[in-house]
């Protein structure tokens, strides 16, 4: 896609005012297998997926997940395997890519280096023999939007990487299109500024209300700006949900270790009574959770770092709560908060927890940081509802 030079549709038609309840976006059963040679490559399998219009959608995981080839096929630059895509209800399977109502912008911005801000973003307007009248008012728009008013004159190779990127945003909205497809378009950013860009492609998306379906690999980008995030494995949506409800209640094994910091623990179930079931860990140690199961049941319970409570000494034995014993391992003191590493004692060697250790991390509040340092021994301490029980 990089060699793709015009990602504006010039022949896609202005968007018609949105439907509501009829997704921007509908995968049915879409499926792409690549092949060459004696070889094929299942890239995505059977996918569903339904994108409202107006939403901030972003497909996540990890490099090789098929979250390009997926996004590929809502464009129209790749031909799928099986099934059916859909743009505001309409099948566009077999449409090509410029009569679809979606473009496209991309990490290496794609822009004409030999013109202006004013003539990028202007191109696809007078290749549809838009008014000269027209085409001012529009990227005067457009450049307010993405706030380079007064860069009218400049050439990309003369601007910043975000600088840049604004262009491509401003060039890929001008025409209007019902949806826009972004393939990791911070990524040839720093730090700072991909944070920044994140906050602004956010309020860009709310000034615009136009559909975005966003790519990355970075599961902070996709927590801060979506509304709904698609959580990909090896070709398949492994969860899809809110930021939140990824984060506090990851579907599987994989989303809770791609998602944050994952604790996860597993036993076998001593105790279950009014929705609150209880495992051992080590010989001292104990996980209590909310959740329904049977006595002699194998159990995967993942839990937040920043849910833990760090005690040294052992806490109160008073209510339902998770309470494991162990020992600091490391000490990280991050200004606001400080990570622990806690070696659980016992853990592992009696059919108790399956990582040996947890994460813990605290807020600097007070000030003054007198935790607990390295070797120190510990109490672990958190809520039944923080126990968070992966589906078997
Ligand atoms: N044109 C192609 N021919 C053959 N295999 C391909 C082709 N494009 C992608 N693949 C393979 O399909 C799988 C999914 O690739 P895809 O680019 O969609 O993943 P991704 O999640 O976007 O990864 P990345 O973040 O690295 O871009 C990978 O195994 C990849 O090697």
């Amino acid at each position: 896609m990089e060699s793709m030079t015009e990602p504006t549709p010039a022949g896609a038609a202005e968007a018609p005012p949105p439907t509501p309840d009829v997704p921007a976006i509908a995968l049915e059963g879409v499926a792409k297998t690549y092949r060459s040679g004696r070889e094929e490559v299942h890239a995505v399998s059977r996918i569903d997926l339904e994108i409202a219009q107006g939403e901030f959608f972003s497909l996540l995981g990890p490099s090789g997940c098929g979250k390009t080839t997926t996004m590929r096929m809502i464009a129209g630059f790749e031909d799928p395997t099986e099934g059916t895509v859909r743009l505001k209800g309409a099948d566009v399977t077999r449409v090509a890519p410029d009569r679809r109502d979606v473009n496209m912008v991309f990490q290496s911005y794609a822009l004409f280096p030999h013109m202006n801000v004013f003539d990028n973003i202007a191109f696809g307007l007078r290749r549809r023999g838009t008014p000269g009248a027209e085409i001012r008012s529009r990227v005067g728009e457009m450049l307010d939007l993405v706030e380079l008013s007064g860069r009218e004159r400049t050439k990309p190779g003369r601007m910043s990487g975000g600088q840049q990127q604004r262009v491509a945003l401003a060039r890929a909205l001008v025409n209007r299109p019902s949806a826009l497809l972004l393939d990791e378009p911070l990524g040839a950013l720093d730090l700072k500024l991909r944070q920044a860009m994140q906050m602004e492609l956010k309020r860009i998306q709310r000034d615009v209300g136009i559909t975005f379906v966003y790519v990355t690999h970075d599961q902070g980008e996709a927590l801060t700006m979506s509304d709904r995030i698609a959580v990909m494995n090896k070709g398949s949506v492994e969860q899809l949900g809110g930021p939140r409800e990824i984060y506090e209640r990851p579907a599987s094994r994989f989303v809770a270790g791609f998602i944050g910091t994952s604790n996860l623990l597993s036993g076998s179930v001593t105790d279950a009574s009014g929705g609150l079931v209880t495992f051992p860990v080590g010989e001292s140690g104990a996980v209590c959770a909310t959740a329904e199961a049977a006595v002699g049941a194998a159990v995967e319970v993942t839990v937040r770092p920043e849910k833990i409570a760090l005690h040294t000494a052992r806490p109160d034995g008073a209510g339902a709560r998770s309470r494991v014993p162990g020992t600091v391992r490391e000490v990280v003191y991050l200004g606001a908060s400080t990570h622990y590493t806690v070696v659980l004692d016992g853990a592992g060697s009696d059919g108790g927890s399956a990582a040996p250790e947890l994460t813990v991390f605290t807020q600097n509040a007070a000030g003054t940081d007198d935790g607990p340092g390295r070797g120190d021994r510990v109490w672990l301490e958190w809520s039944p509802e923080h126990s968070y029980v992966l589906p078997a």
